[in-house]
């Protein structure tokens, strides 16, 4: 039977919802059945060790009969002697049988199971990070990692236990009923006519029951709300001296969770009496009949013996299904998700180290040509219209105009996150969507906006551009990008843990070290989103100095914010509401007098 619970602390996995099973849905779980099959031979001996398992369990009862009839100088069965030590020695040895078969059969279905499910693992991992960035548009990213881990958790769940209990059980009631009939039919038929009734009735009042517990989970998830809510604002609270009014608030929040448990635990009262009625109500007629069939010598003491026992495996057995099959509906769920997630439609990026060399060199010249461009996550808006412009090989090319008018989206293009809808983008005059996509992002560098690090060291931070890289590289690379001393400034160097995304660096320190990553990977194109935050002036410097340094000898897609820093730019475009409304030199454009280009520098001379 389902445990209960009016608390909040059910694990997230008892939260997954639980599809109906139907032919698709059973379809798309087999799937990943497909994971078994390395491991096939195992599971096969685990799956026979289960079944003599459940097998030995049920010879159990027939032999404590058999002893009882046999201190009664009884023989219940012609195959089996009739004296009590044999029978004694007979249950020892099987039931050592029992445990050592038990022991292999969980051993192998552990092993199975997690072999299979680090390899579902591995693949969904694979196949997530190769997914294409529209994918994740569309989804938050925490959602989809508490979601996936939860879904396998529940897999693995089903895989090592859930599985094998249900096989256990299935023999056990289909054994035991059988048993049961052999050992008293009339018996039988009684207990028959009141167990499956039993069993409803505690299905349905069960459900009932863990409806309840589950608004009370939410009404005390609701009053937790108001907690966090006000000691996040607490300030807030303070300043309108509201604290009479959240006490007021939590208390009432308070109140309804007491009132919903209560009723809960009123059902839950009623529930476990007529559970604890019904049960032994059900005890006692059985072996009130029994014993007017032992009185009438219909059976022996032995056989009613035998016959409780029998009850008992069956009543465990029905009992323990609703839950198994609540789990293993939950496992077609969070299998059919997983399956989801394996079946995206992948970027052609490979994983193996041969594809990171380069098969077609990229001098480096950029052009786009009449390209628009809208996000499929937002189809209407088209967010780049008829973009055309040319960075030959080595140039520098800004890229200006008022924030969200796709300056970042052009950039993304290039890296070919995303295919143009119409139009072409051509890296050195052949057409993008010809060249391999690891060719083109391992010949394309960007340094973002916001640098995220990983957390591990500054050596590890720096060797992502070029994971081969030496360690002299790194400090080149490092000193290039005006990184080194303030590395060295650091008790542990190179070794120093940047903390989680970085954020034991500055924003400035931060920006050298994404810059030192980009001069490791040595691409022939660069995109530099510069950051909108200001830096103090040295650090500024700084990193102007390293960012100098990164675009020697290479094409450079600048996306500028600050205009002081393209006046040498071989050439600005100018970019208003998805279109190209100008471009040339600073001079070409300041001397055109009143365009957007003349005006936003003008803004940032005054802001000055
Ligand atoms: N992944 C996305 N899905 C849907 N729309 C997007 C996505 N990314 C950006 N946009 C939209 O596309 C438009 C252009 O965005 P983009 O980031 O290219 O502008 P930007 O010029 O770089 O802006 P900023 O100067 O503020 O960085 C914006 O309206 C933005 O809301």
């Amino acid at each position: 039977m389902a445990r209960q619970r009016l608390n909040s602390g059910d694990t997230p996995s008892k939260d997954l919802p639980k599809p109906k099973l139907t032919k698709a849905t059973l379809r798309k779980a087999i799937k990943l059945l497909v994971y078994l099959r390395p491991y096939r031979t195992k599971f096969i001996v685990g799956m026979v060790f289960l079944f003599l398992s459940s097998l030995t369990a049920l010879t159990f009862p027939a032999l404590l009969g058999a002893m009882i009839d046999a201190a009664q100088g009884k023989q219940s069965y012609s195959w089996l002697p009739a004296d009590i030590r044999s029978i004694g020695i007979i249950s020892f040895i099987i039931l050592f049988v029992q445990s050592l078969v038990s022991f292999f059969r969980i051993r192998l279905f552990v092993e199975v199971a997690e072999k299979s499910l680090a390899d579902i693992r591995r693949d969904s991992y694979y196949n997530l990070i190769t997914l294409p960035l529209d994918f994740f548009a569309n989804r938050r990213v925490g959602e989809l990692n508490s979601r996936l881990s939860a879904d396998l958790s529940q897999i693995q769940d089903t895989m090592t236990t859930t599985l094998a209990e249900t096989i256990r059980q299935v023999v056990l009631l289909t054994g035991g009923v059988c048993l049961l009939f052999v050992v008293s039919g009339k018996l039988t038929l009684l207990n028959l006519s009141i167990l499956p009734v039993l069993v409803i009735i505690a299905v349905v009042f069960g459900r009932f029951i863990r409806k309840l517990s589950r608004k009370a989970q939410d009404k005390l998830a609701e009053s937790n709300t108001v907690v966090q809510e006000t000691l996040q604002g607490i300030s807030n609270v303070k300043a309108f001296v509201n604290e009479a009014y959240e006490a007021a608030r939590y208390s009432r929040a308070l109140q309804s969770v007491v009132k919903i448990a209560v009723k809960g635990a009123t059902y839950r009262g009623v529930f476990a009496s007529f559970i604890i009625f019904c049960l032994f109500g059900a005890v006692v007629a059985v072996i009130w009949y029994g014993s007017a069939l032992v009185a009438l010598g219909d059976i022996s003491v032995g056989d009613l013996t035998t016959y409780i026992l029998y009850s008992i495996f069956v009543a465990g057995s029905m009992g323990s299904f609703p839950e198994l099959y609540a789990n293993i509906q939950k496992a077609i769920g969070a299998s059919e998700r997983v399956i989801e997630i394996l079946d995206e439609q992948q970027e052609d990026v490979g994983l193996l180290e041969e594809d990171k060399v380069i098969k077609n060199p990229i001098e480096g010249h950029i052009a786009f040509e009449n390209v628009s461009f809208a996000y499929p996550s937002r189809r209407e808006i088209t967010v780049l219209k008829n973009v055309s412009f040319e960075a030959l090989a080595g140039e520098k090319i800004a890229i200006v105009g008022p924030s969200g008018t796709g300056k970042s989206t052009i950039a993304s293009l290039v890296l070919r996150f995303y295919k143009p809808d119409s139009g072409r983008v051509l890296f050195d005059g052949r057409e993008a969507s010809s060249y391999p996509l690891t060719d083109i992002r391992n010949q394309v560098a960007i340094v973002p906006q916001d640098v995220l690090l990983f957390g591990g060291t500054i050596r590890e931070n720096i060797a992502y551009g070029r994971l081969t890289a030496e360690a002299e590289e790194i400090i080149t690379a490092a000193k290039r990008a005006n990184a080194h001393d303030f590395i060295m400034d650091f008790p542990e160097g190179y070794d120093t843990l940047v903390g989680e995304r970085g954020v034991k660096l500055s924003g400035g320190q931060r920006q050298r070290i994404a810059i030192a990553r980009a001069l490791l990977k040595d691409p022939a194109i660069l995109i530099l989103d510069e950051a909108t935050s200001s830096l103090d002036s040295e650090s500024e410097r700084q990193v102007q100095q390293a960012l100098e340094e990164l675009m020697k000898n290479r094409t450079s897609v600048i996306i500028a914010h600050r205009l002081s820093t393209i006046r040498e730019a071989n050439r600005i475009v100018v970019v208003e509401c998805g279109q190209v409304v100008a471009s040339g030199t600073h001079e070409e454009l300041m001397d055109k007098g009143e365009g957007l280009y003349h005006h936003l520098y003008k803004l940032q001379l005054a802001d000055r």
